[in-house]
């Protein structure tokens, strides 16, 4: 079938809606139409289809995807935040058919076992969803082949390059402090060490998002003619029976695409749905369509004019993301090693892709890690209260980082002085701090009202987390070959005649010595990370699966509670965070909740 991009009349009822064509909706369909062809499913999606899109298909255009006049994001905005230095911190989030997994930067990295098992829900254990991990990807790196798979849709590869002078080095620099390198730290049990990074990539170099790799061979092949799906369509609700059974939803051409014609606003339509609604418009967008349906907390429904239809008052509570920041570092690479010749137009990126040159399939990102403190005595240094969260969630579990922590090779900024960089990236794996996000009103154009938390936890535990792990990674690249120095801009202030001071050009070899750190450079720290932390675009949590009386929102098999024939899949699912990024962890949700819905329906092959 093809995509539509305006309201087919023809369409009045379907079977199952698929809300939201993203990383876990568009397997979710995928799936469902492969169980009966004959079962009729709307995937409505508020983005642009993305088949063949140059910016999607080839990694080494994926910056531009992110870029603030970039259509193929959402683009949402937090409230004024004083833990962050009055930042309005903004978090994008996939905007186009196949959704994060169609923009996001394509680093393949797994939860680990302890995560899954935190969720304590019946069918979603490490072991029970090690299957569905398996079933969705094709895996070409190394390590144990009973917990990969080698026939699934979605390739995972180093593509068509690497940076191997960079990567050899920092994965050296790393092992010699104490964090060894493990061939597959994606295995769900590895943990404390580094790996040269794989990625959502196939070996010839071409991104594995969803909609190429699930959606668009079966909207091709002739063999799903009841598979339909229209892009440029925000969903605004869900209808409900007077039994509160979910029959349909309300939506409408996305303007952000199509101008109403002559002044002319195009209707709200309605599309009925005989069996099923499926919510999956992600953790920041899934929250505002159900309590614009009236599913949510009275108190946010009443405020917003929206009549309730059932109270769960955990929708859109608990978000979470991973917090990020970046720290630049002059580097003695050759200018095919690094980004920052196609970030700053000194090289063109569209002809690179055109020339099929080896760089065309690679994202600037080779080197990864999953790191705790080696030492206890960094932990007491962190003060009581860091000892007192470290003993209960980390001590006994060896499973579980504190930290991620990658490289780009690039300054992912402007201004810098023309040279080759690479950016240390340290980002939270399980963040205390907790936010929120609902609507303000009934319509899909009222303002919501984001809380993102970063940093809001009780006893700053997040921020000491950034203050560790920002001496670790600039010790690592010390000790590396190729440093060349640190790019003061883009580091903390630290105070005159501190020790900890930026040297900004190097030229000597590895610097081997521990910086000492003052209390007033911890300082410059903590108020640095206030003032740079950023999103790692692992939004996730707002609609927990969970008891309904622990603010959850959807029960083991999907259901959201207080309604029937009301199901979600995506991120906003997960009730404890994963230490890893999250695309893998919605691939799996996808896998997991289609193979629910197949049996449900009674598909399920006998
Ligand atoms: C820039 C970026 C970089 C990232 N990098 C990585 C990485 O390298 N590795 C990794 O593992 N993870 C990464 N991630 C995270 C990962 O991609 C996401 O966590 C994951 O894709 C989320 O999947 P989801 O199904 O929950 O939601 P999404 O994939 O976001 O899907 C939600 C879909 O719903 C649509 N939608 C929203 N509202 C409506 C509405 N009202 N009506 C209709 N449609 C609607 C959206 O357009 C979107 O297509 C990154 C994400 C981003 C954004």
């Amino acid at each position: 079938m093809p995509i539509h991009k305006k309201f087919p009349d023809d369409i009045k009822e379907v079977d199952v809606i698929v809300a939201g064509g993203g990383t876990a909706g568009c397997i979710v369909a995928s799936r469902l139409s492969d169980a009966d062809p004959n079962l009729s499913i709307l995937v409505i999606e508020g983005g642009q289809n993305n088949h063949n899109l140059p910016e999607i298909v080839n990694p080494l255009l994926y910056l531009s995807n992110i870029a603030p006049t970039s259509k193929n994001a959402l683009f949402w905005k937090a409230r004024k935040s004083n833990y962050l230095a009055d930042r309005e911190v903004i978090v994008p989030t996939g905007g186009v058919l196949g959704g994060g997994s169609s923009i996001n930067f394509m680093m393949y990295t797994r939860a680990q076992r302890s995560d899954f098992d935190s969720w304590k829900t019946k069918g979603w254990s490490a072991d029970e969803l090690l299957p569905f991990m398996k079933k969705l990807e094709t895996y070409h790196g190394r390590g144990q082949k009973e917990v990969h798979g080698y026939n699934g849709p979605i390739h995972v590869s180093s593509s068509t390059y690497r940076g191997s002078v960079a990567e050899d080095e920092i994965v050296k620099a790393a092992s010699e402090l104490g964090w060894p390198e493990i061939h597959d730290l994606q295995d769900l049990d590895s943990n404390n060490g580094t790996q040269r990074w794989l990625r959502y990539v196939s070996p010839d170099g071409k991104r594995q998002d969803v909609a190429h790799r699930y959606l668009h061979p079966r909207l091709l092949d002739g063999k799903h003619p009841n598979l339909h799906v229209v892009c440029e369509s925000q969903v605004a609700r869900v209808l409900f029976d007077d039994n509160k059974k979910a029959v349909g939803v309300e939506y409408r051409a996305n303007p952000a695409f199509q101008l109403p014609i002559g002044g002319v606003v195009d209707p709200v339509r309605t599309v009925k749905a005989r069996k099923m609604v499926i919510v999956s418009c992600g953790a920041c967008g899934t929250p505002g369509v159900l309590e614009r349906s009236g599913v949510g907390n009275p108190e946010i429904l009443n405020a917003a004019k929206v009549p309730v239809v059932a109270d769960v008052p955990g929708v859109g509570n608990d978000y979470q993301d991973h917090h990020l920041i970046f720290y630049p570092y002059k580097v003695g690479l050759a200018t095919d090693e690094t980004l920052d010749g196609i970030i700053t137009s000194r090289m063109d990126a569209v002809k690179l892709v055109q020339d099929k040159h080896r760089l065309a399939g690679w994202n600037g990102i080779d080197f990864s890690s999953k790191i705790r403190p080696n030492d206890e005595g960094e932990i007491d240094a962190l003060g009581p209260e860091f000892r007192a969260a470290w003993d209960k969630d980390f001590k006994n579990e060896p499973n579980r980082p504190l930290m991620l922590l990658g490289m780009v090779n690039a300054f992912l900024g402007e201004g810098a002085p023309e040279a080759q960089y690479v950016s240390m990236a340290p980002y939270t794996a399980y963040p205390y701090s907790r936010g929120s996000i609902h609507i303000t009103g009934p319509s899909l154009d009222d303002p919501y009202d984001f809380d993102a938390g970063y940093f809001s936890d009780p006893h700053s535990i997040d921020i000491k987390k950034q203050l560790w792990a920002y001496k670790k990674q600039r010790q690592m690249i010390r000790r590396t070959a190729m440093f060349r120095g640190e790019l003061a801009a883009g580091h903390p202030r630290f105070p005159a005649g501190s020790k900890a001071a930026c040297i900004e050009d190097h030229q000597g070899g590895p610097l081997l010595d521990d910086i000492p750190y003052s209390a007033e450079d911890d300082e410059a720290i903590v108020q640095w990370c206030r003032e740079g932390i950023n999103t790692t675009w692992h939004s996730l949590g707002t609609c927990k699966m969970a008891p309904r009386e622990d603010k959850g929102v959807v029960d083991a098999n999907l259901n959201v509670y207080g309604t029937t024939g009301l199901k979600l899949a995506d991120l906003s699912i997960p009730p404890e965070n994963v230490g890893a990024n999250t695309n893998n962890t919605a691939l799996v949700i996808g896998e997991k909740a289609a193979d629910i819905f197949i049996r449900e329906l009674g598909l399920a092959a006998a």
